[in-house]
C-alpha cells in the first residue's frame, strides 16, 4: 500500500484538488465561511454531461472514480489476512435478517479480508445460512428474553462479549436490520461508546439512527463517524437537530449545516444523488444508478462505506502529507467512494436485469463496478 502510494506520487506531482468554492450566503453563519461544493460524476463523460466539469482552468479535479483509485490498496502477495479490512456489521434481529447480510457481505465482496456480524440469537442461525463466509456471533438481546433483573448482567455480557474483538476491526457498521427494542438499543449505545473510546470508525445506519438521533451524544463530535439517512431517516434528524424541516432547494447546504451542528460527523444523505458533508466541505454524487428501488440498497453502501473508510484511513496515514487528494478526512473519502461503487453496481445490475432487479443482483455486480473503475490486476494510478 505505502509502496503503491509513493509511487503514484512520484508520478504524479502535478495533481491538486482544486477547490470550486462557492459562496453560500443564505445565512450569518455561511456567509462567513466559503465551502467546497463539488458534483462527482462517473467519468469524464458523465461529468460533461452534467456539466459538472472535471478539467477547470487547467488544473486537475478528482472525481469519484480518481478517489477510488487513489484509496483502494494494491493486491499484494505480501500481505496478510485482514490488512484490507476487518469489518463488523452490528444487526439482526427476529424480523430483519437481510439487512445485516447485505451489509457485510457486500464489504466483503468489495474486498475487505473479514466480515463479522454481531445480532441477535434468533437472527444468527438464519444470517448463518445465508453465507459461510460470514463470521456472525449471537450475542445481543431483546428485551423479551431478557428479565428486568437481569438487564445489567446481560448488558455486561453482551459488552465484553463485543470488546473480545472490537480492537480488531476496521470499522463498524452499526444498525441494519437492528429494529427497535429499547434493551438492544442499550447495549448498542454501549457499543459505540467503547468503539469510540477506541477510535474506531463507526458507519450508523437503519436502526442506529433512530437510536443516534435520540441521543445525538453518542456521535456528537466525532469524526470517524459517518451518518447515511434516506429520506425518513433524514426527516427526523432534521427535525431532531436544527428544529426545522427538510429543505430540498438548498439541500447541499442543509447538509452542510446539518453535520456541523452535529460536531463534524460526516454525513451521507441519500437520494437521487448523494450529498456529502463533515461540516466543512460539501460534494455530491450523481453517478447513474438505478431507477429500482428495492430494499437494501442503502444496507450495501453501508457496507461499502465501512470498507472505503478503512481504506481511506490507511492511504491518508500511509501517505500523509503526499497525499494526492486535497481532502484529508477519511470519513468524506470512504463516503464518495462507497456511494460511487454502490451506484455503479446499481447501474450494471439494472442493465442486465431491468424491472426484475433486486438486491442480491447489486451485490453480484460490486466486483465489477470496482474492477471497472480500479483492475485488480494493475496499479490503479
Ligand atoms: N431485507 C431486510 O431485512 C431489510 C431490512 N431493512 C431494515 O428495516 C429497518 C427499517 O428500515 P426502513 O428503511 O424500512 O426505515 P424507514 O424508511 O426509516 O421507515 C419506513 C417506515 O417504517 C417505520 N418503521 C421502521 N422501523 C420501524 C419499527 N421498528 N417500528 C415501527 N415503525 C418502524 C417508519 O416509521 P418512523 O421511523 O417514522 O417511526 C417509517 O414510517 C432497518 O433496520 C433497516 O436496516 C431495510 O434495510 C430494507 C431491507
Ligand atoms: N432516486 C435515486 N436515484 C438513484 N439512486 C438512488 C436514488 N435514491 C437512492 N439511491 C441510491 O440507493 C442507495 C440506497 O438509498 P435508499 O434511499 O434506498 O436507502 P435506504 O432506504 O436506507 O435503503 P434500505 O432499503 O437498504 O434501507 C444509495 O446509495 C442511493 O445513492
Ligand atoms: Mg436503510
Amino acid at each position: 500500500m505505502l509502496m503503491k502510494h509513493v509511487i503514484m506520487n512520484s508520478q504524479l506531482p502535478f495533481l491538486c484538488c482544486a477547490n470550486n468554492c462557492m459562496l453560500l450566503a443564505s445565512s450569518p453563519l455561511f456567509r462567513r465561511q466559503r465551502f467546497l461544493i463539488r458534483s462527482f460524476g462517473g467519468s469524464i463523460d458523465h461529468c460533461r454531461n452534467s456539466g459538472s466539469g472535471k478539467m477547470q482552468s487547467g488544473q486537475v479535479l478528482f472525481d469519484a472514480e480518481d478517489i477510488v483509485r487513489a484509496i483502494t490498496p494494491a493486491l499484494d502477495q505480501s500481505r496478510h489476512k485482514g490488512q484490507a479490512g476487518n469489518i463488523a456489521v452490528i444487526g439482526g434481529c427476529r424480523e430483519y435478517t437481510g439487512a445485516p447480510y447485505f451489509a457485510a457481505i457486500s464489504a466483503l465482496k468489495i474486498g475487505a479480508d473479514l466480515s463479522h456480524v454481531f445480532c441477535t440469537k434468533d437472527a444468527s442461525p438464519v444470517i448463518k445460512s445465508y453465507s459461510p463466509e460470514l463470521i456472525v456471533h449471537p450475542v445481543l438481546e431483546e428485551s423479551y428474553n431478557v428479565r428486568d433483573e437481569d438487564k445489567k448482567i446481560i448488558t455486561s455480557k453482551v459488552l465484553a462479549e463485543v470488546d473480545k474483538w472490537l480492537e480488531r476491526f476496521d470499522c463498524l457498521v452499526i444498525g441494519p436490520g437492528l429494529g427497535r427494542d429499547p434493551f438492544l438499543l442499550d447495549c448498542v449505545s454501549e457499543i459505540i461508546r467503547h468503539a469510540r473510546q477506541s477510535n474506531i470508525p463507526i458507519v450508523v445506519d437503519g436502526d442506529g439512527l433512530f437510536l443516534v438521533t435520540n441521543h445525538l451524544e453518542l456521535v456528537r463530535g466525532y469524526d470517524l463517524a459517518v451518518l447515511t439517512p434516506n429520506v425518513n431517516e433524514y426527516k427526523r434528524l432534521v427535525q431532531k437537530v436544527l428544529n426545522s424541516e427538510v429543505n430540498d432547494k438548498d439541500a447541499t447546504q442543509q447538509v452542510l449545516f446539518l453535520a456541523k451542528q452535529i460536531g463534524g460527523v460526516t454525513i451521507l444523505k441519500k437520494g437521487k444523488s448523494d450529498i456529502i458533508s463533515d461540516g466543512d466541505t460539501v460534494k455530491s454524487v450523481s453517478i447513474y444508478g438505478s431507477p429500482r428501488r428495492c430494499g437494501g440498497q442503502g444496507d450495501i453502501l453501508s457496507g461499502s462505506v465501512a470498507v472505503f473508510l478503512s481504506w481511506a484511513r490507511q492511504y491518508i496515514e500511509a501517505s500523509g502529507q503526499d497525499s494526492i487528494l486535497s481532502c484529508k478526512n477519511p470519513a468524506v473519502l470512504g463516503s464518495i467512494g462507497g456511494s460511487a461503487i454502490m451506484r455503479k453496481a446499481a447501474s450494471i445490475a439494472f442493465s442486465n436485469k431491468k424491472r426484475s432487479t433486486v438486491t442480491s443482483d447489486i451485490i453480484e455486480s460490486l466486483g465489477k463496478s470496482l474492477e471497472d473503475i480500479c483492475p485488480a490486476g494493475s496499479s490503479c494510478l
